[in-house]
């Protein structure tokens, strides 16, 4: 039997797992991939070995609504894991955890007091955390033997200087934590350290990398370290999401509160759940829903996440003090060629220009030869990242 890392890591919609060999150093490519998506819609897993053959790809179902699915799709995946995973003896478990806040930068081997420490972040990532916890919980009572390390996206962003992390709050404020942290961390690291493989001297300098997932952030980075992001104290903050509004004026949520009953109940429902792309759209958070929609209402949905994008970008910019590469990556940035290409052409006065062809195809550059700022689509990987991790904090022992 050979010794594996197994990682989890659950986002807003979907929990992606992979299971790698622990070697030294651990292989990019995993033994088995997959993933359970369509969370709260239409559950679906699909995972594959590493030769690409399918082990799975069906619809499964899940009662209840989408936090019962997301708790019901964990217990799925533990039972399916026992039924793939002949032939490895699982070493470590790694998982992707949203929030460390302050007090965790690095990866953490878990325990219960540090457990307890990571629900009391809850509230700064309600969409996330609660998920991320449930995984921990489910493969530490399948395996309570094996030693489990947290992963945490705002690790990444702790480079960021104080003024791109200062809230223009009173101090008694932000000296309760409340500032600007940012996510999607093990998915820019990765990107940092791929990157220059591709552009050698652009990769050292000015990078705005866009993740555009169902979750999205973009991150300003200036020799491959987070100078600025989008994101915030919650992951609410910045562009506009699948179900999340991005950022809103604050006096907006005053008015709800005030004049339409609203509580933060229902807020949290309206900002996390209910808006984004399905909220405009009134149609699904899907953007390939939504690419192939003949509603007004989808285009419409589509045109303000490309318009936001477009914004913030300029606001990254002006923070590095100019552009040497631009980035796509995650679920939209990685395949919807017609989002890449509405958010270039709107930023052509960069000196983008793009080659139709290869943004069809979705391939690695997906500009012209001569074009003044170099645009590439690169696949990101935050379960390696996870594994790689997981492998290092469990070989050696913890500190604190
Ligand atoms: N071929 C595609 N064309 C357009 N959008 C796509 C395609 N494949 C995936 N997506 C979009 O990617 C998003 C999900 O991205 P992903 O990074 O997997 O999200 P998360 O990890 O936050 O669950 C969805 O909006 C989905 O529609
Ligand atoms: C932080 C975040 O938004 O994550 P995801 O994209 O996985 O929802
Ligand atoms: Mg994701």
């Amino acid at each position: 039997m050979k010794d594996a890392i197994l990682t989890l890591n659950a986002g807003s919609s979907s929990i992606k797992f992979a299971l790698y060999e622990l070697s030294d150093p651990i292989p990019e490519q995993a033994e088995l991939t997959g993933q359970i998506d369509g969370i709260g819609a239409r559950p679906h897993i699909k995972a594959r070995d590493k030769s690409g053959q399918a082990l799975d790809d069906v619809d499964i179902p899940l009662a209840g609504d989408a936090d019962a699915q997301h708790h019901a799709a964990v217990e799925f995946l533990v039972q399916w894991l026992h039924g793939h995973e002949a032939g490895w003896r699982i070493a470590g478990v790694g998982h992707r955890v949203v929030h460390g806040a302050d007090r965790y930068s690095r990866p953490l081997l878990l325990d219960d007091e540090n457990i307890a420490v990571l629900q009391g972040f809850i509230p700064l990532a309600p969409l996330h955390q609660p998920h991320n916890l449930d995984g921990i919980a489910a493969l530490r009572a399948c395996l309570p033997e094996i030693p489990q390390v947290a992963c945490f996206d705002t690790a990444f962003h702790t480079t960021q200087p104080p003024v791109a992390t200062r809230y223009a709050l009173p101090r008694r404020i932000s000296d309760l934590g409340v500032k600007r942290y940012g996510f999607h961390g093990l998915s820019y690291e990765y990107i940092a350290e791929t990157l220059p493989q591709y552009l050698d001297n652009q990769a050292r300098g000015r990078v705005i990398v866009a993740h555009l997932g169902n979750g999205s952030s973009l991150c300003a980075m200036k020799d491959g370290r987070s100078i600025a992001t989008t994101m915030g104290f919650t992951a609410i903050e910045g562009l506009m999401m699948g179900t999340r509004t991005g950022s809103i004026d604050p006096g907006v949520l005053l008015y709800l509160m005030e004049f339409q009953d609203m509580d933060a109940a229902a807020l949290t429902r309206l900002l996390y759940k209910e808006s984004g792309l399905l909220g405009v759209s009134g149609i699904s958070q899907d953007m390939r829903t939504l690419l192939v929609s003949e509603a007004p209402e989808a285009r419409e949905a589509v045109d303000l996440f490309c318009y936001r994008i477009v914004r913030e970008i300029g606001s990254l910019v002006a923070a590095l003090g100019g552009l040497d590469v631009l980035v796509f990556t995650a679920g939209i940035g990685e395949h919807a060629a017609p989002v890449r290409q509405q958010v270039c052409s709107a930023l052509s006065w960069l000196g983008m220009e793009l080659d139709p062809a290869a943004n069809a195809a979705d391939a690695r550059c997906i500009s012209l030869v001569g074009s003044a700022t170099p645009v590439l689509v690169l696949p990101t990987n935050e379960e390696w990242m996870i594994a790689r991790h997981t492998a290092e904090r469990i070989a050696r022992p913890p500190v604190s």
